[in-house]
């Protein structure tokens, strides 16, 4: 079943009232992720993993993957794309300051793209169902330097720059190569198989009674 991405946000924040908060939602989104790439790759130890922040949910989600993927022995970068001050939410903060206590994640702030290694995989995690518009810096740079590098790509929810609700893209939008969603598929999400590579739904533990009233 296909869900509208206001469905989505009324089941979170119900779950949420429910007692099941969304830092809780967000741990199994970023658990559920690296199960995946681990599975699909094989192994992902010494691998060189960056990932791309916004300062939103969906960037949550990629801080919890970083300390996952730490956890499996990947050589982790995190990139935020903006100042560790404008995390937006409660849930990332705290996945943010959990980070800046583990040497094996390194972590960079700002809008300038210069890494001294070549990543194998990257992690989007800019922007998930929260986008509204025409793609704004640095978040338009960083989803090119994204679409110009060879290599894996990994999107978190959805590839940046696609509506999840139309399937429409922005300006600009991700090119990747495996997209996990969380809970239920949204409806345009599906539409666009060229931009989200091979494409997985997995659950984070939501009740199925925080559906009630909604579905
Ligand atoms: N489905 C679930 O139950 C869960 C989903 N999770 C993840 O959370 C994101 C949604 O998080 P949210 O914080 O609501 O939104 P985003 O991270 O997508 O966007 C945040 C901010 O980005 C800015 N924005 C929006 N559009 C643009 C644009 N075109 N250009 C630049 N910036 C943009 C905007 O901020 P402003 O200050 O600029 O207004 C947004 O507020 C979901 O996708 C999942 O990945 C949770 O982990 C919990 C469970
Ligand atoms: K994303």
């Amino acid at each position: 079943m296909e869900i509208t991405v206001d469905q989505m946000y009324r089941i979170e924040n119900k779950g949420h009232d429910m007692g099941f908060l969304k830092k809780f939602m967000m741990e199994n989104a970023g658990a559920a992720s690296v199960r995946r790439l681990v599975d699909k790759l094989g192994s992902v130890e010494s691998k060189h993993i960056l990932i791309f922040v916004g300062l939103g949910n969906n960037g949550g989600d990629g801080l919890v993957m970083a300390r996952h993927l730490a956890g499996y022995g990947a050589k982790v970068t995190v990139m935020l794309l903006g100042t560790p001050e404008k995390i937006k939410t409660e849930e990332s903060n705290w996945n943010w300051s959990i980070l800046q206590k583990m040497p094996s994640v390194k972590l960079t702030t700002g809008d300038s793209f210069n890494f001294d290694f070549k990543p194998d995989v990257i992690v989007d995690g800019i922007l998930g169902t929260g986008i509204s518009g025409e793609i704004r810096e640095p978040y338009a740079s960083a989803i090119n330097f994204i679409n110009e590098i060879d290599c894996y790509k990994f999107a978190v929810d959805v590839p940046s720059g696609l509506d999840p609700q139309t399937g429409e893209t922005a300006n600009i939008c991700t090119k990747c190569d495996m997209t996990v969603t969380f809970h239920k598929m949204k409806q345009g999400i599906p539409k666009r198989k060229d931009l989200t590579g091979e494409l997985y739904v997995e659950k984070i533990g939501i009740p199925p009674e925080a559906e009630e009233g909604i579905l």
